[in-house]
C-alpha cells in the first residue's frame, strides 16, 4: 500500500522533513498548515520540491471550525475555504481535511452542518478539490467517526467523504467494526497513529502522546483491517502528534515510522516473525585492556565465571558459567555493554528480517575459518547478534565451568527519553519480543520509566530504561544472571568481597517483614532482596557498579514473571550513595 505521513510527525523545517520523509521511503505526505506558514517558500517551490523527492501531496490540514456555524460566520468561512483552496492550488494538492467544530459556536444541528458540508464541496469541486470530513474526538457535537460519515451521507456530494483517524476513533473507545459500513470509496483517507493508554483528556492525550503504530497500545492493524474490508484504497498515512518526536532527530524519525508501516503490512498479511530468539548466546562487554580484564574481572570471578577461550584473532575473551557466556572485549574503553548475542533458530532470516524492518546491518570482518555473524545495530547503538550453533567454536571453549549462575536472565539497557518509543518498537518487531510491564519507579534524583519484553517464555527477556535527564544521568546497563541459589552467593561474598552493592537499609526489611509472613530472616543479614507475585518468588543482589555496568544475580522460584521492579527503587538509592 502507499505509506504516506504528516508533516507534524517530525522535527525540523519543511524542507528538511520533506527531504527526511523522501529518504525514509514515503510515497506522499500530508502538508501540515502550520508547516507551510512558517516556511519561507511560496506554495509552486514546495510543490516542486515535494515533486523532485518523488513525493505527492496528499493532503493539505486542516481547515478547521467550518461547519454548523450561522449564517454571518458561515460567509466568513467560506471565504476563508477559498483562500485554502487557491492555496491548495498553487501546492498541487487536491485534498482538504476538515475536522469538526469544536467552538462554542458549532450548533448541533445535522441538518444544517450537512448543508454547509454540501456548499464546501461545491465550492471546492469548482477548484477540482474534494474534502475529507473528520471526527475530532472533542469535536463540539461531532466526535464520533459514524456522526461525521452520517453527515458526509447526508451532503450527499461526490466531494466530500470522510478522513478516518485511528487515534479519534480508538482513545473514545469505539468500535471501529462499524467502518466496515462505509462504502470504501467514501472513505478519502487514513490517518494512524497509536497512544499508550492513559487516563486524561483526550485532546492532551492526542497532542502530546501520540506514537506510531506498534508503540501504543491500540490495536490499529485490526482497524486498519476493516477499514481495508470496507474497500479503502488510499495511502496509510501516519499523523503523530509526540513531545518527544518533535526534539528528534527528523531522519531518525521519519525511517522509525516507515519501520511501524512494514511492520504494520507484515501483521496485516499475518506474516509471522521468521525467526524469533530463543536465547541469549551471549553479552559482550567492553574494558580496559589491562591484565585479568581488570575491575570487571574481579566482578566476574567473585561471582564464579572462568576465562573459558580466546578469540583466535580478535582481543575477545569468553568467560562462562552454566550456560550464561559474557564475552570480553578489550576495546580500551570504559567497561560498557556493547552487543548481545542471541540463539536464533535461523540467523540469515532474522537478518533478512531486520534489514526489511529499515535496521543498519553492520559489517563483520572474519577471518576464512571463523564463524559468520550476522549483526544489526538497536536504536541505542548496541551491536544485536543473531547466533547460530558455530560461533562458540572459534574461542575453543575447555569446558564446562559449574557454578550457582545458570544462565543470562535479562538484560537491560538505558535509551534516551526522545528515542524510546524507537527502541520499544525496534525490540517488538525486529527480535519479536513482546510487551511486558511498563514501570515509572521513584529514583533519589529523577523517576525512572522502564519497559520489560520478553519472547519464547521468558527466555529471552529485555528492559529498556529511560535515562533520566537534568539529573544525576547515569546511562547505566546490566546483565542479570539467573542463578539457583542467590542466598549461597550472598553467603559466599560476604565474606570479604567488596563486589556486592550494599547496605540494604533495614528500612528495607522492616516493611518486607510486615508485608509477607515467613521471610528469611538471613536476605536482611546479607543484603538479598525479595519479591512475591501471583506465580512464585523472586530472590535478588546487585553488584557494584563497573564503568557503566553492573550485573544481576536473580533466582526466579515457582514461575515469578517480574523483574523486582519494586525493589528498583532501593537499588537506586544504594547506587546514587555510592562513589562513582
Ligand atoms: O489536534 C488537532 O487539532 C488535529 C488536527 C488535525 C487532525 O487530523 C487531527 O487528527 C487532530
Ligand atoms: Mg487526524
Amino acid at each position: 500500500m502507499r505509506k504516506s505521513i504528516a508533516t507534524v510527525s517530525v522535527s525540523g523545517t519543511l524542507t528538511e522533513k520533506l527531504d527526511a520523509i523522501a529518504a525514509a521511503g514515503f510515497d506522499g505526505v500530508e502538508i501540515f498548515e502550520n508547516d507551510l506558514l512558517v516556511c519561507p517558500l511560496p506554495p509552486e517551490e514546495i510543490r516542486a520540491r515535494a515533486a523532485d523527492l518523488g513525493l505527492s501531496i496528499d493532503l493539505y490540514q486542516p481547515f478547521r471550525d467550518f461547519e454548523a456555524v450561522p449564517a454571518d460566520l458561515l460567509a466568513r468561512n467560506l471565504r476563508r475555504a477559498e483562500h485554502k483552496f487557491r492555496t491548495m492550488e498553487r501546492l498541487g494538492a487536491d485534498l482538504l481535511l476538515v475536522c469538526s467544530n469544536v467552538s462554542p459556536e458549532a450548533i448541533g444541528d445535522d441538518e444544517l452542518a450537512a448543508s454547509q458540508l454540501r456548499l464546501l464541496a461545491e465550492r471546492a469541486a469548482e477548484h477540482g478539490i474534494r474534502i475529507a470530513y473528520e471526527a475530532l474526538a472533542w469535536g463540539r457535537h461531532v466526535n464520533e467517526y459514524l456522526h461525521a460519515w452520517r453527515l458526509v451521507r447526508l451532503a450527499d456530494h461526490p466531494n466530500l467523504g470522510t478522513c478516518l483517524d485511528s487515534f479519534h476513533i480508538l482513545s473514545r473507545g469505539s468500535d471501529p467494526i462499524g467502518i466496515e459500513a462505509i462504502p470504501g470509496e467514501k472513505i478519502f483517507f487514513l490517518q494512524l497513529a497509536d497512544a499508550p493508554l492513559l487516563a486524561m483528556d483526550v485532546l492532551q492525550w492526542s497532542r502530546h502522546y501520540r506514537c506510531f503504530p506498534g508503540q501504543g497500545n491500540f490495536d490499529v492493524a485490526g482497524l486498519v483491517r476493516h477499514v481495508l474490508a470496507a474497500g479503502y484504497t488510499g495511502p496509510l498515512s501516519l499523523e503523530v502528534f509526540n513531545d518527544h518526536f518533535r526534539q528528534a532527530g527528523t531522519a531518525r524519525t521519519a525511517r522509525d515510522g516507515m519501520r511501524s508501516l512494514i511492520a504494520l503490512e507484515d501483521t496485516l498479511y499475518g506474516a509471522a516473525h521468521p525467526a524469533v530468539p530463543t536465547g541469549f548466546a551471549f553479552a559482550e562487554l567492553a574494558h580496559p585492556e589491562l591484565e585479568d580484564a581488570g575491575a570487571l574481572g574481579g566482578v566476574l570471578a567473585a561471582l564464579g565465571f572462568q576465562r573459558t577461550g580466546t578469540h583466535p584473532t580478535k582481543p575477545v575473551e569468553l568467560w562462562e558459567q552454566g550456560g550464561a557466556r559474557l564475552l570480553l572485549n578489550a576495546t580500551g574503553g570504559d567497561p560498557a555493554l556493547v552487543a548481545i548475542g542471541l540463539d536464533s533458530p535461523d540467523p540469515g532470516a532474522a537478518v533478512k528480517h531486520a534489514e526489511s524492518l529499515l535496521s543498519p546491518v553492520l559489517p563483520r570482518e572474519r577471518a576464512p575459518r571463523e564463524a559468520r555473524l550476522d549483526a544489526v545495530a538497536a536504536p541505542d547503538g548496541t551491536e544485536i547478534f543473531f547466533c547460530g550453533t558455530d560461533w562458540l567454536d572459534d574461542f575453543r571453549p575447555s569446558g564446562p565451568v559449574a557454578g550457582e549462575i545458570t544462565r543470562i536472565d535479562h538484560v537491560a539497557l538505558t535509551q534516551p527519553v526522545h528515542y524510546f518509543d524507537e527502541a520499544e518498537l525496534f525490540y517488538r518487531t525486529v527480535l519479536g519480543l513482546r510487551p511486558q510491564e511498563s514501570l515509572e519507579l521513584p529514583d533519589p534524583y529523577g523517576l525512572l520509566r522502564s519497559k520489560a519484553m520478553s519472547a519464547a517464555e521468558g527466555a529471552v527477556r529485555m528492559v529498556i530504561n529511560l535515562a533520566q535527564v537534568g539529573t544525576r544521568d547515569l546511562p547505566w546497563q546490566h546483565v542479570a544472571l539467573a542463578c539457583d541459589d542467590v542466598v549461597a552467593v550472598a553467603r559466599r561474598l560476604r565474606a570479604g568481597h567488596p563486589e556486592l552493592l550494599l547496605p540494604i537499609p533495614a528500612n528495607y526489611y522492616d516493611d518486607l517483614e510486615a508485608r509477607y509472613d515467613n521471610v528469611d530472616p538471613e536476605l536482611r543479614e546479607l543484603g538479598v532482596l525479595y519479591d512475591r507475585d501471583a506465580h512464585g518468588e523472586f530472590l535478588h543482589l546487585y553488584t557494584v557498579t563497573v564503568g557503566r555496568v553492573f550485573f544481576e544475580l536473580v533466582q526466579r522460584a515457582g514461575g515469578y514473571q517480574g523483574y523486582g521492579a519494586g525493589n528498583a527503587p532501593i537499588r537506586l538509592s544504594v547506587q546514587h550513595a555510592r562513589p562513582h
